[in-house]
């Protein structure tokens, strides 16, 4: 039998009958759950209202347990996470060389590709993506969208306004649940114009065809991300797990207007380790293509260096580092990158 050419195009992946070998991954059986989980009344991570009056309590203890939650009555129009989601559609229902057409370039973390964390693993990925780091996106779009450019670059201002305020507010409220309040972190207060000192978030728009063996395969591999937090839209196709030590890999089921929260390694390194930042990653599906929204809230820009805030009880586990340093280290030795810096005997 001729070999199957195993020159594949991430941007047909839909098209595809079969699956390649350079997709198929070898798991476990503890490791190729797919969702929706079995067990239909199986634990997941919490929902929570962000109009509770225990609102602080509650993710707090989302973030020490799980390090990641759900959330309700968050403020973000619904209209405007259609809109996103649609242009999302848009973009990756476009032939692979139109898609190409934006691809990322070797100097920039933006444009459209593989996920970043594809050199990391042996296998590649079932998955698409555009990330919108800075304003380059805009002559991308020009090029794709000659007349949709102006609509398209609108919807994607909005959701990194809509995102950035609400990644604040989670910010000083799951601060509060520590005892700490803004003002105590130099980097994360409102600079000139209350806009933040932080560097700018990045949104990453995913992408997950129907996939031929979807129990061999893998969308998004296990990861951690390596920003502050992660506010995660999905469409209503499952697919995320988050892993917990006793429970193993649990489904994220999609909520209609609910958004995914999860805590990063910059948060973890923040709450010196009092919060988790969770492994996750993402399964495909045989029938429905599945499309996520990923904003990552990035750290400060330049110099700034961070380390777990002096506040919290306990011998300080991590060394301070800049936040270009974090990320240098994180795509050198991947999930070894907190490791890196911790702090093997800590004595204050
Ligand atoms: O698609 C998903 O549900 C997860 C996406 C994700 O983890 C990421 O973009 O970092
Ligand atoms: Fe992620």
């Amino acid at each position: 039998m001729p070999s199957i050419t195993e020159e594949v195009s991430i941007g047909n992946l839909g098209s595809l009958q079969t699956l390649p070998d350079s997709f198929t991954w070898k798991l476990t059986a503890a490791d190729s759950v797919l969702p929706p989980s079995s067990d239909a009344v199986k634990e997941s991570i919490p929902i929570i209202n962000l109009s509770d009056p225990d609102v602080t309590t509650l993710l707090g203890n989302a973030c020490k347990t799980w390090g990641a939650f759900q959330i309700a009555n968050h403020g973000v129009p619904q209209k405007l996470l259609d809109d996103i989601e649609s242009l999302s559609k848009t973009f990756f229902d476009m032939p692979s060389e139109r898609k190409l057409e934006a691809a990322s370039s070797d100097k920039g973390a933006g444009g459209y590709g593989e996920p970043r964390i594809s050199p990391f693993f042996e296998k590649k990925m079932w998955s698409e993506g555009l990330t919108i780091a800075d304003a380059s996106y805009r002559n991308q779009f020009l090029t794709i969208w000659p007349h949709d450019y102006t609509k398209y670059c609108g919807i994607i201002e909005e959701y990194k306004a809509e995102m950035e305020k609400l990644a604040s507010r989670l910010l000083s409220t799951i601060l509060a649940s520590l005892g700490v309040s803004v003002e105590e972190i130099e980097w994360a207060q409102k600079g000139e114009k209350s806009v933040s000192k932080m560097g700018r978030g990045a949104i990453r728009l995913n992408h997950y065809p129907v996939c031929p063996e979807p129990e061999k395969a893998m969308g998004l591999a296990a990861h951690t991300d390596s920003c502050l937090l992660t506010i995660l839209h999905q469409s209503n196709i499952g697919g995320l797990q988050v892993f917990k030590e006793e429970s193993g890999w649990v489904t994220v089921e999609p909520i209609p207007g609910v958004l995914v929260v999860n805590i990063g390694d910059l948060f973890h390194i923040l709450s010196n380790g009092k919060f988790p930042s969770v492994v996750h990653r993402a399964r495909v599906n045989q029938t429905r293509s599945r499309i996520s929204i990923a904003y990552l809230w990035g750290g400060p820009g330049g110099d700034v260096e961070i380390s777990p805030i002096s506040k919290i009880a306990g011998p300080r586990l991590y060394r301070p580092v800049t936040w270009s340093e974090y990320l240098r280290i994180k795509y050198e030795v991947f999930d070894k990158a907190l490791d890196a810096i911790r702090i093997v005997n800590p004595t204050n």
